[in-house]
């Protein structure tokens, strides 16, 4: 495979995100192209990416836009919150033919009707389901969060989907999380894929978000510990992270009766109330959201400033999509771990596993 060898390079971008300390390991001859002006697009979506206030690719996107337009398969991994949705988003736009009825946008999302999705699925969008879609004219298959998608409980759905496409399908793969058992599986249905991968070490964006924990000795100490936070801690808007979604429903009851105004967030709840949900949290209506896991991945709300997990994580992958959802594009943010005693042991692996520090919380943090 072509990347076997790869390069590291160490480079900054100006504006929001300064991150001259990035290191990416790419595949040989991949080049980084600095400004969207020189990636070919067309005027359209040029003029769209600077009207959404983009002014300079991210280093992700300096790097695997280009292969992703020219039609290689691409494996591409950067640190959370560094652009690589937006950068599907930009891609898709530049490849998709407009003029063709087979490839209007429409997002199927779990929790709202299937029969609306069939509905407009037949009447000629680019989507998912094998049975209601026309899959002939699939070009792109682009798995966002991959390293999810290609897990365990959902590997055999993607691979159902993977062979009702065409053979010469273009296939990219992106994550800011990408373990080795995902890496050795993408022979099986991506050829002489482009590879931007980032170390281990590299992921924890340890400069922008600091990391601290509270040793909270049991897990009846939480809560106190929780709100001696609140009375110390200037938060502009927090998250707060359960293990799990009856620990979510508690935890949220509970802040509510000691006054504070919170929204929480689990698989359980319909499409509809997560929207209203988030349209709270983004306009700064609720300024906490308690959540399960399923939103470790992909909340983009930039004015989150902590990332608190109530329970620490079971995995170290969930641990840093859980942190990432502070400290977007450049901006800083805090990461706060209550470890029980029993705990200690998944923390120092988590430290490990990244070759980070995460350190006692000083009592003067302000
Ligand atoms: N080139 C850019 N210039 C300015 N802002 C950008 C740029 N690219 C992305 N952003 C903004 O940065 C934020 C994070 O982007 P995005 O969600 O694409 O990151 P991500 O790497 O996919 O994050 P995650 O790993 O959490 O899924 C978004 O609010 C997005 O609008």
């Amino acid at each position: 495979m072509a990347a076997a060898k790869g390069s590291s390079d160490r480079r900054s971008v100006g504006g929001a995100l300064d991150d001259e300390n990035l290191v990416f390991e790419t595949t040989k001859g991949i080049k980084q192209i600095a400004s969207f002006d020189e990636m070919g697009m067309n005027d359209k979506v040029l003029r769209g990416v600077y009207d959404y206030g983009f002014k300079k690719p991210s280093e992700i996107q300096q790097r695997a836009v280009m292969p992703i337009l020219k039609g290689r398969d691409v494996i591409a991994q950067a640190q959370s919150g560094t652009g690589k949705t937006s950068m599907i988003a930009i891609s898709v736009c530049q490849i998709v033919n407009t003029s063709s009825r087979n490839i209007q946008a429409h997002a199927c999302i779990g929790g709202k009707s299937i029969g609306e999705d069939i509905k407009k699925l037949e009447r000629g969008v680019h989507a998912v389901s094998d049975a209601c879609l026309q899959t002939k004219s699939v070009k792109l298959l682009i798995l966002d969060e991959s390293d999810e998608m290609l897990s365990k409980g959902l590997k055999d759905q993607i691979y159902g989907v993977y062979r009702s496409l065409p053979h010469d399908i273009q296939v990219c793969l992106i994550s800011a999380t990408l373990p080795q058992e995902i890496l050795e599986m993408t022979n099986k249905f991506m050829t002489d894929p482009v590879r931007i991968l980032v170390k281990r070490d590299e992921l924890t964006l340890e400069v922008r978000i600091k990391q601290y924990y509270v040793d909270v000795g049991e897990e009846e100490w939480k809560f106190d510990t929780l709100c001696d936070l609140y009375g110390r801690l200037v938060i502009n808007q927090a998250i707060i992270f359960c293990n799990t979604r009856q620990k979510v429903d508690w935890l949220t009851e509970k802040m509510r009766s000691s006054n504070f105004i919170v929204s929480s967030m689990h698989g359980d709840k319909r499409q509809k109330e997560r929207d209203e949900i988030m349209n709270q949290f983004r306009s700064f209506k609720s300024r906490v959201l308690i959540a399960s896991d399923v939103w470790a991945r992909g909340i983009d709300v930039q004015t989150v400033s902590h990332v608190i997990n109530y329970d620490v994580p079971n995995n170290p992958e969930l641990y840093i999509h859980r942190i990432g959802r502070a400290g977007r594009f450049g901006r800083e943010g805090v990461a706060i771990n209550f470890v029980k005693n029993s705990d200690m042991k998944t923390l120092r692996d988590i430290e490990r596993y990244y070759g980070t520090k995460i350190r006692e919380m000083p009592a003067d943090l302000a």
